[in-house]
This record gives C-alpha cells, structure tokens and sequence, in this order.
C-alpha cells in the first residue's frame, strides 16, 4: 500500500528567469506573430503557470521608470512580495511556475524564495523557489533597450540601463546558473528545463 509521502502531490517548482532590463526575458522569439518571454516559453513547455513581473507593477512604479527615475528598495518591496505571493500560489498547489522578473538582487531574491513556505533563509539547495540568470554585456543591452525604446515598445528607458547593471549582484553560494543572452531563446528554455528536470512536478519528464 502507498505511504502517505507517496499520496502526496509532488511539490511544484518556481524557475525564475532573471537579469537587468532587455536581457532578453522577454526575447524577441516570434510565434505566430506574437512576442513571446523566455519565461512564457519556459511555461508552455512545462505546460505550467506564468508569471510576468512586469505586469504587478503598480502604475507609479511605471510612471516613474518611464521618467527615467530608478526604482528605489521601497518602491520594489510590495511588488516583490505580490510576486512571492503568486508564487506562493501556485507552489501551495503542487504546480510549477515559470516567473520573468528581474531580481536584481541577493534581497530581492529573498523575497521571491519566500514563495516556498518551507524556505529557510540561506538555504539556496532545498529552496524550490530557483533562479537563471540572462547575462549580456552592457553594449548589447545598451543597444537592445534602445531600440526597445525607439520602437516605442516599453515604458524602460535606455538611460536606466546603467543603474540596472549596477544593481545586478549574485552571491556565487546561490548556484545560479548564469546563461549567455545572447544565445536563441529556445536553447535557453532547453537547457533550463534539463537542469531542473528531476525537481519539476509533473512536467517535462
Ligand atoms: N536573443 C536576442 N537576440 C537579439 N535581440 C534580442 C534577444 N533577446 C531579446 N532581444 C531584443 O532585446 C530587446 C529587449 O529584450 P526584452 O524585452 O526581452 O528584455 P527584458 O529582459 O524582458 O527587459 P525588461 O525587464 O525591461 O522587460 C527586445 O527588443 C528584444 O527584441
Ligand atoms: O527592479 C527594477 O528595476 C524593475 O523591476 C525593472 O527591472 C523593470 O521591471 C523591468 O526591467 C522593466 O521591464
């Protein structure tokens, strides 16, 4: 007879693909005319949740990137902890969740692993709450948001840039993975979902 371990729902897994504004989170993969995430991407394939940070955003905290005004720590915190929320969600459910955000930071990241209720300050292994970061150099992004801009695509102006790449900071006993940007999408979402493939719940195996 099944024991109660094995009655239980595998737990979910939230894989957060991360980096400075125009990594390429949202890369430019086409699908039927539509702009497509690399988190969303992610999502399909695993045939699991999405979330977009961008989209939690409050509309002052839009007003004031798109004025060219850096996000301060206490302007991100809520939002942040709307995103640990919707992932809190669908973890508490037994569902993975692809989640695009740039998380920036060891703090904010905090935030987000606390999404797992189980999670324990530090320890980064057990957390199911993971992390991939999109890494360019500031040449490429530089010119990626531009054109971003000049197509009048995004509320981010190019003159954020530099505070972004600033702000980005890994502590190497996280375990990130940090992947070239510069690589096409679908390789990227290959390679995320052969890494954690044994920690996803019922996806992808
Ligand atoms: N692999 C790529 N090769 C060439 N261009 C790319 C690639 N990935 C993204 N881009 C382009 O770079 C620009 C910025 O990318 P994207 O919007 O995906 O960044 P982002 O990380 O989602 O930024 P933000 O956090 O500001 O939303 C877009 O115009 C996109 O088309
Ligand atoms: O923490 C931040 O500074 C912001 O969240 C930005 O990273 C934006 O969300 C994003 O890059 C614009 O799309």
């Amino acid at each position: 007879m099944a024991g109660p371990d094995l009655l239980r729902p595998d737990p979910g897994l939230a894989i957060v693909v991360m980096g400075v504004s125009g990594c390429g989170k949202s890369s430019d993969a086409n699908f039927l005319f539509c702009r497509r995430t690399v988190a969303a991407m992610l999502a399909e394939a695993l045939g699991c949740g999405f979330v977009e940070a961008d989209d939690y955003h409050s509309q002052t905290n839009k007003d004031k990137m798109s004025r060219g005004v850096p996000l301060t720590d206490e302007d991100r915190l809520p939002w942040l902890e709307s995103l640990r929320d919707a992932i809190r969600d669908r973890l508490g459910r037994g569902e993975d969740v692809a989640v695009s955000c740039s998380a920036l930071r060891l703090g904010y990241r905090e935030v987000l692993r606390e999404g797992d209720r189980n999670y324990k300050p530090g320890s980064y292994g057990s957390c199911r709450v993971k992390f991939v970061c999109l890494e360019a150099s500031a040449e490429v992004i530089a010119e990626r948001v531009e054109r971003r801009a000049a197509e009048g695509d995004h509320f981010m102006p190019a003159s954020l840039v530099r505070s972004q790449l600033d702000l980005l900071e890994i502590d190497a006993a996280e375990g990130i993975t940090v992947v070239d940007a510069t690589v096409p999408a679908h390789a990227i979402v290959e390679a995320t979902i052969t890494q954690f493939r044994e920690e996803l719940a019922s996806t992808a195996r």
